[in-house]
């Protein structure tokens, strides 16, 4: 049986006049990045989904290219449903398609499993929070109290059989409001169902929900460590480059890229706190654009591959182990090369360095070694 091909699309079109704030909410700073890029990531590192197409407003060209570089996208409209509506054009040829709001940001797989596996026996389904409080009509006096047992507070990514909810935009009256997709596709005579919602994915509406959705992020990240761990013979007529410093010594070391022994172990251990493989995988010494490289490009990509997960780098502890040179001149430009690379304090970098008592191939000055520990927090549904 061929595989449904599934869209999914996040409007982001909204000008966030509510939120306030120097540019709209979906573009502002949220947990390390911009608030857009949160849910696009969490769409396309999702195996099911084919296709992410995100809907701007005009003008909002250059924000989207700073939050996410060049993605897919097409222009919305003065509405939410207008918005909605030009991207299901855009996305003909789909079988299923998840609409999202950009004011969500932290989506996790299981949402989005559920929501599919939702859509075997329903044409929408939709996460939904029951509702906690007591509900009272309000006036200008007190009036009835609404019961609340049947009552549900809706979410975003609400999925669909494409053809449903394309229909459903189709049909429904110019003029006409609705807040979301799941009132029209049922409007359209279809089954929709709810899936259990998210308080992750509660929605930025106002100023104050900025800080509410930065400790809910906090709150929800958990802390990995995992360890690096490389060696390098010295060779003659080599640079010695240590944690993207140049350290003036008699032997450089030999390797396939610029052979640094250091930032080689914090990559594999940075890497090892998303079980993301090793340096090797990433970087094939086969490969021959990497001869000669600088080893900084290879940190940058582990810890760009923790940061598109969600995650935060807290700390890097790495020891440099050889008889000579001596570290200690060095140690503070070594730590601060660490921390530029990774974006992170120098407090945040450890650089340690010993001997081997002139004992094996680093005490006999045949070679270095490193051995990195690395610390980060990253999103539970990750951990
Ligand atoms: N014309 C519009 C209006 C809203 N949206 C998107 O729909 C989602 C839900 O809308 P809301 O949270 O109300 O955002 P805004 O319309 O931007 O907020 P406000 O009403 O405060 O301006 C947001 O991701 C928003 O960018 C959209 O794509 N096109
Ligand atoms: C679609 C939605 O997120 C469901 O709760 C919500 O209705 C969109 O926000 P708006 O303020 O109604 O535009």
């Amino acid at each position: 049986m061929t595989q449904p091909k599934t869209a999914a699309l996040i409007v982001a079109a909204g000008t966030g006049t509510r939120a306030g704030g120097a540019v709209p909410k979906q573009y502002a700073m949220l947990a390390g990045k911009p608030m857009l890029a949160h849910s696009h990531a969490a769409l396309s590192a999702h195996p099911a989904i084919d296709t992410v197409l995100v809907v701007i407003a005009e003008g909002q060209h250059d924000a989207l290219h700073a939050a996410l570089g060049p993605v897919p996208f097409v222009i919305g409209g003065a509405t939410r449903r207008e918005s909605v509506r030009n991207g299901l054009e855009a996305l003909a040829g789909h079988d299923r398609v998840l609409i999202h709001d950009a004011a969500r940001p932290f989506l996790s797989a299981a949402v989005i499993d559920a929501l599919l596996a939702a859509l075997d026996t329903h044409a929408g389904a939709f996460p939904a929070l029951p509702v906690a409080d007591t509900l009272v009509r309000f006036d200008g006096a007190m009036g009835d109290i609404v019961p609340r047992e049947a009552l549900y507070r809706v979410q975003t990514p609400q999925a669909f059989a494409f053809d449903a909810v394309l229909a459903a935009h189709r049909a429904w009256p110019e003029g006409a409001e609705a807040t979301d997709d799941a009132q029209m596709v049922r409007a359209g005579g279809h089954p929709v169902t709810i899936v259990p919602g998210d308080p992750m994915l509660e929605k930025i509406t106002h100023p104050a929900d900025f800080a509410a959705a930065e400790a809910r992020h906090a709150a929800s990240l958990r802390v990995r460590t995992a360890t690096g761990y490389d060696v390098h013979r010295f060779a003659e007529g080599e640079e010695l480059w240590l944690g993207g410093v140049r350290v003036p010594h008699s032997k450089g070391l030999s390797g396939h890229s610029d052979a640094d022994v250091a930032l080689h172990a914090i990559t594999d251990a940075v890497l090892g706190t998303i079980g993301a493989g090793d340096i090797g995988m990433h970087f094939p010494p086969s490969d021959p654009q990497w001869r000669g490289a600088a080893s900084a490009r290879f940190l940058e990509h582990a810890a760009g591959l923790v940061r598109a997960e969600g995650g935060i780098i807290d700390f890097i502890d790495v020891t440099i182990i050889c008889e000579a040179p001596k570290i200690g001149p060095h140690r503070t430009a070594i730590r601060e090369s660490i921390a530029a690379i990774l974006q992170l304090s120098p407090a945040k970098v450890s650089v340690k360095a010993t001997t081997t008592e002139r004992l094996g191939f680093t005490g006999r000055g045949e070679g270095m070694a490193a051995q990195a520990v690395a610390t980060v927090r990253i999103p539970e549904q990750n951990a």
